[in-house]
C-alpha cells in the first residue's frame, strides 16, 4: 500500500453561512420580512483557514466541541456542500455516512434506498445487485425492508446506513457518529466491523464526541475549534490535550 500517496488534501478552506440577525416567529412572517428587504444577515464563519492532506490508509478522527465545524467540513469533503473559499481535492471513491439516513429518500422502501444509495456512491445495478442480499443481512431489517423508510425508526434508518456504506467497497469511509446510533447488540457489530475494514487500506474520516471510541479506531486526530484547526497530530496525544482543555473550561 502506497502510504505515501495522499488521497484527501485541504487547502485553506472557509465556510461562510448567512445567519438572520433577528428572529422571525413564523415563515409568512420571514417571507414578508425578506420581500420587504427587512432582514439583516450577519456573515458567520463556521470554518477558516483549514488546511492538511490525508494520506492512504490513515484513519483520521476530527474532534472539537458542540459547533466546531466538524459535520459542516466532513459535508464539504464529501462534495455535499462547495466552500466559500479554498479547495479539495479527493483522490478515491468516498462512501459518506453523514448525518443518519443522509441520502435516504424517506419515500422510498428500504430495498429501493439501497439501488439509490448506490448509483449515488456511483455503483452499477448489478453490483448493488450482488452485494444487496449481504446489505439487507447485516442490517437486520428483515421485512421492513419493503416498507417506505419514512416508517422506520431512526436506529434502522441508521443500521440500514451503516450497511450499505461498509459493504459496498470504498477506499473512502466518512463516518459521523454513526457508531454511538443502534442498539448494544449492533454497536458491537458494527464495531467489529469497522475494525476489519481499518485492517485494510480504507482511508477513515470518522467524527465522534466519544474520544474511547476515537483512540481505538484512529492514529491521527484533528482537533477544530470555532472553525479553525487547533492540533494535528497522533491520536493519543490530540485526545489528551482537547480533554484537558475540557476539563478546564
Ligand atoms: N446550513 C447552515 N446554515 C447556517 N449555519 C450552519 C449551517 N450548517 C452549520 N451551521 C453552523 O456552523 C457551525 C458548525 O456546525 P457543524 O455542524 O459543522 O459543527 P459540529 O462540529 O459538527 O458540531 P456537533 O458536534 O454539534 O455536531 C455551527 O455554529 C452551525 O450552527
Amino acid at each position: 500500500m502506497d502510504k505515501n500517496k495522499v488521497v484527501i488534501d485541504v487547502e485553506d478552506v472557509a465556510m461562510k453561512f448567512n445567519l438572520g440577525q433577528e428572529k422571525t416567529d413564523n415563515f409568512k412572517e420571514f417571507v414578508i420580512k425578506a420581500l420587504k428587504k427587512e432582514l439583516l444577515f450577519q456573515p458567520f464563519w463556521a470554518l477558516k483557514g483549514v488546511s492538511f492532506k490525508i494520506h492512504k490508509g490513515e484513519k483520521v478522527a476530527f474532534i472539537g466541541s458542540n459547533g466546531a465545524g466538524k459535520s459542516t467540513l466532513l459535508k464539504i469533503i464529501a462534495g455535499v456542500m462547495k466552500p466559500t473559499e479554498g479547495s479539495v481535492e479527493v483522490h478515491g471513491r468516498i462512501a459518506p455516512l453523514l448525518a443518519l439516513g443522509a441520502g435516504f429518500d424517506y419515500n422510498y422502501t428500504g430495498s429501493e434506498n439501497i439501488f439509490l444509495n448506490g448509483s449515488f456512491l456511483g455503483y452499477s445495478k448489478q453490483y448493488m445487485h450482488d452485494k444487496y442480499d449481504e446489505i439487507v443481512e447485516f442490517s437486520e431489517i428483515g421485512d421492513f425492508i419493503d416498507v417506505p423508510v419514512k416508517n422506520y425508526s431512526s436506529g434502522m434508518k441508521s443500521r440500514l446506513a451503516f450497511s450499505i456504506a461498509t459493504t459496498v467497497k470504498s477506499q473512502i469511509l466518512i463516518l459521523d457518529e454513526v457508531l454511538s446510533v443502534g442498539d448494544a447488540a449492533f454497536k458491537a457489530k458494527s464495531t467489529k466491523r469497522m475494525k476489519e475494514m481499518m485492517a485494510g487500506d480504507v482511508t477513515l474520516l470518522f467524527v465522534s464526541h466519544s474520544i474511547s471510541q476515537v483512540k481505538e479506531l484512529c492514529d491521527r486526530a484533528i482537533w477544530l475549534d470555532h472553525g479553525k484547526v487547533l492540533m494535528d497530530g497522533e491520536v493519543n496525544e490530540v485526545c489528551d490535550k482537547y480533554l484537558e482543555f475540557v476539563r478546564n473550561k
